[in-house]
């Protein structure tokens, strides 16, 4: 078995047809173990099919895909108990209370981890005798991420887990991520929210239209690392009359914003903006100006070069 085939999923070549439309197109993953995987893409791109395959809950129309080093087809109840599942939505949960919903699902589980310390976990314990029911939509995805781990599996997966949560209920459910990669359990987490992957996930991928467009390390998706950094200011009568001083090697105009005149924007381009910047400030003080106006140095964001991403391979497959 290669280094590859052991990790707790491998999936090559994943075909997922809908009668005569192709909805996956040879789709090659890899998770290593103990990491946090994003699976990210715009609305429709598949991840939500991907991810219920890799589950077992969909078939597959072709390809090899290992899980825990199982065919997911095979849904084997034993491979299964290993799987944490915390779909984007769960639960009529009806009239029982919290604790009685995890103690509900862990009896499904050979080993799972007692109920209360599930519910302080996802900080449901003020609300363990209520019935859910009765809580916040943001009290509901919790009680779902609660279900979804008390089987104490090896390898979770969360789809869209923070969607609909406050911002101080987001970190919570954060935290909650890195105590799962504290343990050294595998998560595959699907999200929309790229802040979300910039915090919580070492590598991802970018799924367009049924494709894997992109994997890889976070900080290097899309090429981010040898993008350069624009160094841009508003040109002012003083600063477009003087000549641009010494700049370090590899500096270049941004073709894009380059008039020359007052009130134009001057635009750089580089891998070293904090040197950019240590020549421009005498410059511009020589020069007569104070301040460099609307001064703005920005290094290419996860953002940036997702959109970036999707919208070449959208344009690409249209
Ligand atoms: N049962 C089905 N029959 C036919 N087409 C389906 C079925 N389920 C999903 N699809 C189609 O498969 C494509 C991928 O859907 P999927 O839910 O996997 O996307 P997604 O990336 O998870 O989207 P989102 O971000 O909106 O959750 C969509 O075009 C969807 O309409």
């Amino acid at each position: 078995m290669s280094d590859d085939q052991a990790n707790p999923i491998h999936v090559r070549g994943l075909r997922k047809q809908y009668g005569p439309s192709l909805i996956l197109q040879s789709v090659d993953l890899d998770v290593r173990p103990g990491e946090v995987f994003a699976l990210l893409g715009p609305n429709g791109a598949g991840k939500t099919t991907t991810v219920e395959i890799l589950e077992g809950v969909r078939r597959r129309s072709g390809g090899d895909v290992r899980v825990l080093g199982r065919d997911p087809a095979e849904d084997a109840p034993r491979w299964r108990a290993r799987l944490g599942i915390v779909p984007q939505t769960t639960g009529a949960y009806a009239d029982l209370t919290v604790r009685e919903v995890v103690e509900h699902f862990a009896a499904f589980y050979p080993a799972p981890l007692p109920a209360a310390q599930v519910i302080d976990m996802v900080g449901l314990g003020a609300q363990e005798c209520k019935q859910a029911q009765t809580l916040s939509g943001g009290q509901l995805r919790r009680l779902d991420v609660a279900v979804g781990v008390v089987g104490d599996p090896d390898l979770i997966f969360l789809d869209e887990p923070t969607t609909g949560l406050d911002p101080e209920a987001r970190m919570e459910a954060w935290d909650l991520v890195r105590f799962f990669a504290d343990q050294g359990k595998t998560t595959v987490l699907t999200t929309h929210y790229l802040d979300e992957v910039e915090a919580l996930a070492q590598r991802a991928a970018v799924i367009v239209a049924g494709r894997i467009v992109e994997t890889g390390p976070v900080s290097e998706l899309g090429g981010r690392r040898d993008t350069p950094a624009t160094v841009s200011f508003t040109l002012t009568a003083e600063l477009s009359a003087a000549e641009l001083p010494d700049l370090p090697p590899g500096t270049a105009l941004d073709p894009s914003g380059v008039p020359g005149v007052p009130g134009g924007t001057l635009t750089l381009l580089s891998h070293t903006p904090t040197r950019v910047l240590a020549a421009l400030l005498p410059w511009a003080a020589d020069a007569g100006a104070g301040e460099l106006p609307d001064l703005r140095v920005h290094r290419p964001t996860l953002e940036d070069v997702y959109l970036k991403l999707i919208r070449e391979n959208q344009g690409a497959q249209s």
